[in-house]
C-alpha cells in the first residue's frame, strides 16, 4: 500500500493492486519525479521511470520527505553489520518534539503538520550527507550517524537541539511558534552484533531521560566499552579453529559478552 498527501493536505492510501498508470504517474509527479516519467518517453523508459519513482516513494515519509520508518530500519540493520565488522563508532539519535500535542490542540492539525515539516528541514540542514534522517513516528525523528566518535556525536546532538530552538515556525501570517526537541542518543556496540530493536530501545531510554529532565535537552548514553584486543578480534574474524587447537581457546564468558 502506498500513502501520499493530496494537494489539500489530506492523506490518501492506494492499494498496489488498484494502482493505475494515471495514478502512478500522478503520485510520482507529485513527489517531484516528473522528469523521470514523462509519458512521451519510450514506453520502456516511461514505465521504468514510474517504477523507480514508486520505489523511491515507498522509502519516504509523505509529509516531510524524510526516510520513513521502514527504510530507516533497513539502514540501521546495515549499520549494525558495518559496525560489527569494522568496529567503527556509530551513533543513533532519537528526537521528539516537546509538547507537540499542545500545538495540535491549540492551532489545529494542519499547523502541527507545518511544524513537523519545518523541524524536518531544520534537522536536514544539521546532518551530513552520509547520515540518514527519518521520521520515525508521529512527532518523533531519528538519525543514524555512521563513523561518529563520542565527542563529535555530542556536538551534533547539541547542534540539532539548538538549531530547532533557534528556528521559530510561522503557522499563519500572525502566529510564529517556538519549538524545541528532546534528544536521546546511544552508540552502537562495536564488534558485537546487536539488533535494531535493542539499539533503538537504548536511544529511546535516553530520550525518555531527556524528557524527564525537563525537555529541550540532550541525553546520550556513555559509549559502551566493548573494545577488544587484536587477539580477540582474530578470534571473532579469523579462520575457524580446528578441534586440535581448542585447548588454546580462552574460556567462554558465560554472559556471551566480549570485553
Ligand atoms: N499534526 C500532526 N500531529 C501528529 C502527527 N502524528 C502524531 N501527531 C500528534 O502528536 C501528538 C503527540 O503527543 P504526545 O505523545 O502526548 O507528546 P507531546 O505532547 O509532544 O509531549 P512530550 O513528548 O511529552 O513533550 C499527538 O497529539 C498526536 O496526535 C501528524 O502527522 N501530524
Amino acid at each position: 500500500m502506498l500513502q501520499f498527501v493530496t494537494p489539500s493536505a489530506a492523506y490518501q492510501f492506494v492499494y498496489l493492486r488498484d494502482l493505475r498508470l494515471a495514478t502512478a504517474h500522478a503520485l510520482v509527479t507529485q513527489a517531484g519525479g516528473a522528469e523521470a516519467a514523462l509519458p512521451n518517453d519510450s514506453p520502456t523508459h516511461y514505465l521504468q521511470g514510474l517504477i523507480d519513482g514508486l520505489c523511491e516513494l515507498s522509502l519516504k515519509d509523505p509529509l516531510t520527505g524524510l526516510a520513513n520508518r521502514r527504510h530507516f530500519r533497513t539502514v540501521l540493520e546495515r549499520e549494525i553489520d558495518r559496525v560489527t565488522r569494522s568496529g567503527e563508532a556509530a551513533l543513533l539519535l532519537m528526537l521528539d518534539i516537546d509538547n507537540f500535542k499542545k500545538v495540535n490542540d491549540t492551532y489545529g492539525h494542519l499547523a502541527g503538520d507545518l511544524v513537523l515539516q519545518s523541524v524536518a528541514r531544520t534537522l536536514s540542514a544539521c546532518v551530513r550527507p552520509m547520515d540518514t534522517l527519518a521520521r520515525y513516528g508521529g512527532e518523533e525523528f531519528a538519525v543514524v550517524l555512521p563513523a561518529c566518535q563520542a565527542a563529535f556525536g555530542r556536538v551534533v546532538a547539541e547542534r540539532v537541539r539548538r538549531a530547532v530552538e533557534a528556528t521559530p515556525v510561522r503557522i499563519s501570517p500572525a502566529v510564529e511558534l517556538n519549538i524545541t526537541v528532546s534528544v536521546g542518543g546511544a552508540f552502537a556496540l562495536q564488534w558485537i552484533r546487536s539488533t535494531t530493536q535493542l539499539w533503538t530501545e537504548r536511544a529511546d531510554h535516553q530520550l525518555y531521560r531527556a524528557k524527564m529532565a525537563g525537555r529541550n535537552r540532550v541525553s546520550i548514553e556513555e559509549q559502551p566499552d566493548s573494545t577488544v584486543s587484536a587477539e580477540e578480534k582474530s578470534l571473532l574474524f579469523g579462520p575457524l579453529y580446528t578441534p586440535s587447537s581448542w585447548g588454546d581457546l580462552p574460556p567462554l564468558d558465560p554472559t556471551g559478552s566480549v570485553y
